[in-house]
């Protein structure tokens, strides 16, 4: 990847982070390029094909449940160090984790993130991306892996904002969407092919000591 893609002075953190400081959320088209885009979307298939992916839960540890009612996705956490592409993705969102404490003082600590593939029909009912028991994510992001999406394909994410705008955000490869995982509630509808994305939150220290 080109350093431009993760320099902290990077024009497009700076956007995300008056975005979120005004609006509560970003959309930035190309985020990053779309070849690396393809290349997570082809690691994605082929852990699909390889069935690594599994039906995405509700809720949280022991109290996690599947309810296709709710979300059809399939899902699969990733690791450093287990392909090129997802090591670069992730050393991107490092450098915007800093950018977003930089200038939000958020103090967010890390990043979790699984790859997510919807199926034909499959969506998530409206929700926000906090547990009750667990407020650690702060800010969520999704980075988007479909080329040639249209918007007859559906699946697009809906927000719901607090001044009762409704932006829609097509799952167009190479595009990035952030919002605060406790203020902005969500939803995907149902999606006409196969939907691939990268689903993450940053998130702050806990306050367990251990
Ligand atoms: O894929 C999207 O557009 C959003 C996914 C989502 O809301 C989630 O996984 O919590
Ligand atoms: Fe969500």
């Amino acid at each position: 990847m080109r350093a431009m893609h993760t320099s902290p002075e990077n024009p497009m953190f700076a956007a995300v982070v008056d975005d979120l400081a005004t609006h509560g959320w970003s959309q930035q088209a190309l985020f990053l390029p779309v070849d690396l885009a393809r290349a997570l979307a082809v690691e994605c298939r082929r852990r699909y094909a390889e069935g690594e992916l599994n039906p995405a839960g509700v809720g949280r540890g022991d109290a996690q449940e599947v309810r296709e009612t709710i979300r059809g996705d399939q899902i699969q956490w990733i690791d450093p160090g287990q392909a090129e592409a997802c090591d670069q993705y992730l050393a991107a969102m490092d450098q915007l984790r800093l950018a977003i404490n930089q200038g939000l003082f958020l103090g967010l600590q890390d990043f979790e993130c699984h790859f997510a593939l919807y199926p034909p029909g499959a969506f998530y009912r409206r929700h926000l991306d906090r547990f009750r028991d667990d407020d650690r994510r702060m800010v969520s992001a999704v980075f988007y892996l479909n080329e040639d999406w249209q918007p007859q394909d559906g699946g697009q994410l809906r927000m719901f904002l607090a001044d009762g705008a409704e932006p829609l955000v097509e799952p167009l490869a190479g595009c990035l969407v952030v919002f605060l995982s406790g203020e902005v509630p969500h939803e995907v509808l149902p999606a006409g092919r196969e939907r691939l994305s990268l689903t993450g939150w940053f998130r702050r220290r806990g306050n367990d000591p251990f």
